[in-house]
């Protein structure tokens, strides 16, 4: 039977990102509750499964000094190193229930401080340091700058997108520039995008306009969930990626279809902060006939 099933879950969304967060840590199963890739399908499932873009599943944490260990599932069963938009959910839901007002979390991309504020409705993620290497993203090939690679859809004289930034957030992130991301068919473009070669583990696939120094607004077509409203991590590597290119200052703001966010990408350690709010909408439990097929 499913570590899932009959288990309490609550829906929030981060500005927009349909998030799941569901903790394990006080299942009575603890350590043996593993959720797999046919759970996490089972439950984005339109047919009364709860559908979302990433499922936050907290478990017993690893670490002392941490509150838990979070592991990230796409809607597709894919798991993800960072959800940004999940992060400031889950934040805003442990610390309603234990008056915290920070935590350090861990994820597969490592440890992850966070805190509620500037504001009382907004919560900050240090997202840890971006790396560029092209190693690290990963991609299939040397690149020796990855502000820009060589990477192109349509014709070779006449590319509709070409020359994305590449960047890791945890999550691998191409970034294309244009000057309106409202103009390309996304949906057409992502997958072929995401499952491109060059990115060994797929990637998240960004649209992005730098408005002004200050600004910039983004989509993305997210590796394993498809198109979002809004996609942190994304937010975080447009960020920087803008930053590294001297187009956008260190700190931005990015607008996304769901709302904005606030990206410092900190001097002092290299660390992008990511400011939001997260949004709470129901809870429930489980129904376990969603799990009936999943051994
Ligand atoms: N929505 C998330 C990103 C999920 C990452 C995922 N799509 C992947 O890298 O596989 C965010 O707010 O950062």
């Amino acid at each position: 039977m499913s570590a899932l099933a009959n288990h309490a879950f609550a829906k929030m969304n981060g500005i927009g990102n349909e998030i799941v967060v569901v903790d394990l840590r006080d299942s009575k199963s603890q350590g043996r509750a593993q959720v797999s890739a046919e759970d996490a399908r089972a439950v984005a499932s339109p047919s009364g499964g709860v559908p979302y873009d990433q499922l936050m599943v907290l478990q017993p944490p690893r670490l002392q000094g941490t509150e838990a260990f979070i592991k990230i599932y796409n809607n597709d069963g894919s798991e993800a190193g960072a959800c940004g938009n999940g992060m400031r959910c889950v934040v805003r839901r442990v610390f309603e229930k234990t008056g915290q007002t920070a935590a350090t979390f861990e994820t597969r991309a490592g440890l992850l401080n966070c805190w509620q504020g500037p504001a009382p409705d907004l919560y900050t993620v240090d997202m840890g340091a971006p790396k560029f290497g092209w190693q690290d993203i990963p991609l299939a090939e040397e690149f020796r700058d990855t502000r820009y690679i060589e990477l192109q859809v349509g014709p070779i004289d006449k590319p509709v997108l070409h020359s994305p930034s590449v960047v890791s957030m945890g999550n691998p992130h191409a970034i294309f520039w244009v000057e309106d991301v409202n103009a390309y068919d996304l949906e057409r473009f992502g997958p072929l995008l995401e499952n491109h070669p060059i990115f060994p583990e797929r990637a998240n696939i960004t649209l992005a306009h730098v408005v002004d120094r200050d600004h910039i607004t983004i989509r993305t077509w997210e590796r394993g969930a498809g198109l979002t409203k809004a996609c942190g991590s994304a937010a975080c590597a447009t960020a920087v990626a803008a930053a590294r290119l001297k187009r956008a200052n260190r700190i931005v703001e990015v607008t996304l279809p769901g709302g904005k966010l606030g990206i410092e990408w900190r001097e002092r350690d290299d660390h992008v902060l990511m400011t939001g709010t997260a949004d709470f909408e129901y809870e429930g439990r489980f129904d376990p006939a969603l799990f009936a097929g999943v051994a």
